[in-house]
């Protein structure tokens, strides 16, 4: 949990959705949530100080890496100051009654529908992707959309009133969303003697063995490759940037590395150090709704 104190803290999402679960999760539940429809958003609010901080999904067990967030942190507006793992489990939520043969339309977030391919593939209904898990349970239950179903999770079941039509449609029961905690890059980055995670941007020559050399570095000073991405690098086609993450016993270490990489690397920048996070068991549903805390 974060020590500093903190006035609001930007999301991708709205009430019952997993950003919020995991906002609650890592920065307590004292704080108010700025809800906002988009990634970009909520780094915007972050970069210039709307929000004291923001929680961003990056990357999901069964869905994969979500590419424009890794887009997002290049910008170099926000850096990394933590990461949260989340167990997901994900449910087809619709209004009291209903029956799967009552169902025509199921709506969520894309990543939410991607976690569900091999069961939302039995059925001919027609997929709709929405802003939020949390959101489309909302409506589900406001506009009374008799015939559509929400991929959500319990929380959002619980605080629409909705029932669990089917329960537990993710894939795998491993499905976990990793999310990481921003904070302004210009905010003075706090020492923390006991940070054991760094993530990292960069990119080499086109030319063979450039990565290679990179990750040998890496090797050779103990350090653990968590994560390699690349990304496209805009004007250039077929060009390729990368984002690492590492973890440490010793930040002596990364500093050692950190020390070599420019003669290696081309635009190298430093995205967060930071602790890392820890597998969560599965949450309790929350007791009572969360959306008077907005
Ligand atoms: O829609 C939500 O509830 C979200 O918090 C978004 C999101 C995502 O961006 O991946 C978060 C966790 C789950 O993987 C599904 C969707």
């Amino acid at each position: 949990m974060s020590s500093t104190p903190l006035s609001a803290i930007a999301i991708q999402g709205y009430a019952g959705s997993f950003h919020e679960q995991a906002a609650r999760l890592h920065f307590g539940a004292a704080p108010a949530l700025q809800p906002c429809a988009t990634f970009q958003e909520v780094v915007q609010r972050v970069a210039d100080g709307r929000a004291s901080a923001g929680l961003m999904a990056i990357e999901n067990t069964l869905a994969g890496s979500i590419l424009p967030n890794y887009l997002l942190l290049q910008q170099g507006t926000v850096r990394v100051t933590g990461e949260i793992y989340l167990p997901i489990r994900q449910h087809l939520l619709a209004l009291p009654g209903q029956t799967l043969a009552d169902i025509k339309e199921v709506h969520s977030h894309p990543m939410a529908l991607r976690q569900c391919g091999p069961f939302l593939d039995q059925h001919s209904w027609r997929l709709v992707e929405t802003d939020d898990t949390g959101r489309s349970a909302q409506r589900v239950r406001e506009e009374l959309q008799w015939g559509v179903a929400a991929v959500a999770g319990e929380q959002a079941a619980h605080l629409f009133g909705l029932e669990l039509l089917a329960p537990d449609i993710h894939a795998d029961p491993g499905n976990y969303t990793r999310f990481l905690a921003l904070a302004p890059a210009t905010a003075e980055a706090p020492t923390l003697p006991q940070a054991d995670k760094a993530s990292l941007y960069f990119h080499t020559a086109h030319a063979p063995g450039t990565l290679a050399r990179v990750l040998t570095r890496i090797a050779g000073h103990g350090l653990n490759l968590t994560k390699l991405q690349s990304s496209p690098r805009p004007g250039q086609p077929w060009h390729y940037s990368f984002h690492i993450d590492v973890e440490f016993d010793n930040v002596y270490h990364l500093h050692e590395l950190l020390a070599e990489l420019p003669e290696l690397t081309e635009d190298l920048q430093v995205l967060g150090i930071y602790h890392r996070g820890e597998m969560n068991e599965l949450l309790p549903t929350p007791a009572e709704p969360t959306a008077a805390c907005y």
